[in-house]
């Protein structure tokens, strides 16, 4: 029996609610690296490589993140990655934010990339995919955090350009896990990509797609249905088809969901009112993630304390089953999954006796 089957979660002292959601081993799916990159590093990239920015200063450009909706921010974050022209830009964004998530006890992170906002602008696929591998060894051997890249299509723009990026990304099949489809939903359907989905498929590779974010959850059903994805990237609008959540709860999907995405994006009007206390009740399988931390106001720690602190009905308990259901929808062996959820128990265990809790 593991350690925290022992520990009365339902009795878990609220002021010691944080200091669990930090300790706790968690597993970030669903981290865009070019989301990560922070004001101050897109100026002292502009300066590296003589790019002109058309802001003053790193305030003007943090005062700028003002969001109403997603295509408002990737406006934005396009324009921001526009700073990274070589291999050792991609590395140092990279491995700065490996450095910030395993701060946060993250154990695994499966981290976005998009070749075509680059590629397009000229800098080519290797450039790109050798400096984040780069960082992913150095985390794997520095920081003992366990990470992997998926390569994700632009959806707004064409299958066959999703394709063309497939075709440059093969020679480097190795260095990445997966693919998934970002950026601007509404009206890039699933189904857009069902030729290229099929390919990757065959390839052998992991499956995941942004939908039900802005779009409607019939792009959740497709994603499922005609992509074949693993896993579904927020999903929230889910919460409007009854047969849908029946679905998911069935079926075992997971949602990666981004709380301070869906706030600052507008999906939500407040946490007070995330979905999320819904989807797990319904029995939906529901993870945590940063999404872009960089341009949303916090990494996994900052996430998680914004919205148990915004949604009292979260305990323990449920703190305790997102990281275990994070933890179990990562793609790793399921040998290394039993040792991190060793780890977790041994946490709930350590974090219960601190708070003063009996064993039961
Ligand atoms: N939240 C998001 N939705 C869609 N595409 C994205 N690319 C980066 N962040 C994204
Ligand atoms: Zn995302």
């Amino acid at each position: 029996m593991t350690a925290a089957l022992l520990v009365d979660l339902q009795h878990f002292p609220r002021e010691h609610l944080p200091a669990l959601l930090c300790a706790l081993p968690k597993a970030e799916l669903h981290i865009h690296i070019e989301g990560s990159l922070e004001p101050e590093l897109i100026f002292e990239l502009a300066q590296r490589n003589g790019v002109a920015l058309p802001y003053a200063s790193v305030e003007a450009l943090r005062a700028a993140y003002a969001f109403t909706d997603l295509q408002s921010f990737l406006d934005i974050y396009y324009a921001g990655a526009s700073v990274l022209l070589h291999e050792a830009d991609f590395f140092d964004m990279a491995w700065a934010y490996f450095q910030r998530a395993h701060a946060d006890n993250v154990v695994r992170a499966e981290v976005f990339f998009d070749p075509q906002t680059h590629t397009e602008r000229g800098i080519p696929f290797e450039v790109v995919i050798q400096g984040l591998h780069r960082a992913c060894e150095r985390a794997r051997t520095e920081l003992g955090l366990s990470c992997d890249l998926i390569l994700c299509f632009l959806r707004h723009l064409s299958e066959d350009s999703a394709m063309a990026t497939l075709d440059e990304a093969l020679p480097w099949q190795h260095l990445f896990i997966g693919v998934g489809l970002d950026s601007s939903e509404q009206g890039h359907p699933p189904a857009k990509f069902a030729r290229v989905f099929a390919r990757c498929r065959a390839l052998g590779l992991h499956l995941v797609a942004h939908a039900g974010e802005e779009g409607p959850p019939a792009y959740v059903r497709e994603a499922l249905d005609v992509l074949k994805v693993e896993r579904i990237d927020h999903g929230v609008r889910s919460i409007e088809d009854p047969a849908l959540m029946q679905r998911l709860a069935t079926e075992g999907v997971t949602l990666t969901v981004c709380p301070l995405s869906n706030l600052k994006l507008g999906v939500v009007s407040t946490l007070a009112v995330h979905p999320l206390p819904m989807l797990l009740a319904a029995g939906v399988k529901v993870t945590l993630h940063s999404d872009d931390p960089a341009y949303f106001g916090g990494y996994m720690n900052a996430n998680w304390l914004a919205t148990f602190e915004a949604l009292p009905t979260l305990g323990a308990a449920e703190a305790i089953t997102l990281a275990r259901d994070s933890l179990k929808a990562s793609w790793v062996s399921e040998a290394q999954k039993m040792r991190w959820l060793d780890r977790l128990a041994e946490t709930v265990a350590l974090a219960s006796r601190y708070a003063g809790q009996k064993s039961i």
